[in-house]
């Protein structure tokens, strides 16, 4: 691949029916000379009931992305859809209430309460908001996800894979248009990922679970349906069905094409 070479899509993932959505999307952090642009006019739609990662390098725009389209953030210009609302000009109060009903998040770091069992974890933002547990729902999601004979464990009893999918459990029982997942795997050694990414990646093929994660681990991302990669604040290409080799190819072109900017 040349200059600016960037991995290609072989068959470009129609944009009807998205999950959710940015148009012409920017993010300016701090103003004059000391500007940072960490999106540069984004425009991208995410597929409804796949799983879809997000790569690029350190500072490259990944998390300003995520947390822009997932209402974390605010974009400076642009427009954010997410399930046939435009979340973009919704105030904090519209946001809050669409990231506690709508959006699911998982991260890194577990979050899990120690002192509560991964039963009590997992229904914790339903019971807070004081909405009725779905029995059919959480069943599915615990046998999707493997957790059935977990349930009366606490955090401390599970390992680093066990619990973060209790975590994705907590994001999934509530049904949400989209679940947000920020390097889910970054805590885990690649077996404890596989097995995360597997039933997350089940979630999405079984329950038709729409997913979005960011991740630097190619292996995770060879879980994705799609991998978008990310540039200087712009989408640079995107591979479909890749395998972690296509990924890693991916990877060292936008690196070079990096340096070659650089000299
Ligand atoms: N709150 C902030 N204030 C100022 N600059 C910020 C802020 N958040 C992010 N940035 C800058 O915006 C750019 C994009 O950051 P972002 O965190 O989105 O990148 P990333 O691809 O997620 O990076 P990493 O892989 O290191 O997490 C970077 O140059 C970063 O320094």
């Amino acid at each position: 691949m040349g200059r600016h070479a960037a991995p290609v899509s072989t068959s470009p993932e129609p944009a009807d029916d998205p999950i959710a959505s940015a148009r012409a999307l920017t993010k300016v952090y701090g103003a004059g000379a000391t500007a940072v642009h960490a999106l540069r006019g984004v425009d991208v739609d995410l597929g409804r009931g796949r799983l879809t990662a997000i790569m690029g390098p350190s500072g490259s725009g990944k998390s300003t992305l995520m947390h822009c389209m997932a209402g974390l953030d605010t974009p400076t210009s642009g427009t954010v859809e997410v399930d046939g609302q435009v979340i973009s000009s919704m105030s904090q109060r519209q946001l809050t209430n669409l990231r506690r009903t709508r959006i699911g998040f998982v991260f890194q770091a577990y979050n899990l309460v120690p002192t509560l069992t991964a039963a009590e974890n997992i229904t914790l933002p339903l019971d807070i908001a004081r909405t009725p547990v779905d029995r059919e729902r959480f069943d599915t999601v615990i046998s999707t996800l493997g957790l059935g004979d977990r349930l009366t464990h606490r955090p401390a009893e599970l390992s680093g894979g066990q619990q973060q999918r209790v975590a994705c459990a907590r994001a999934l029982v509530a049904k949400p248009s989209i679940v947000f997942a920020d390097e889910p795997t970054g805590n885990l050694d690649s077996k404890a990922a596989g097995e995360v990414l597997g039933f997350l990646r089940r979630s999405v093929d079984d329950l038709g679970q729409s997913v979005v994660m960011v991740t630097h681990d190619p292996r995770s991302a060879s879980y994705a349906h799609r991998v978008i990669f990310l540039a200087d604040g712009a989408i640079v290409g995107e591979l479909h069905d890749p395998a972690e080799a296509d990924i890693l190819e991916a990877l060292a072109a936008l690196g070079e094409a990096r340096e070659q900017d650089a000299s």
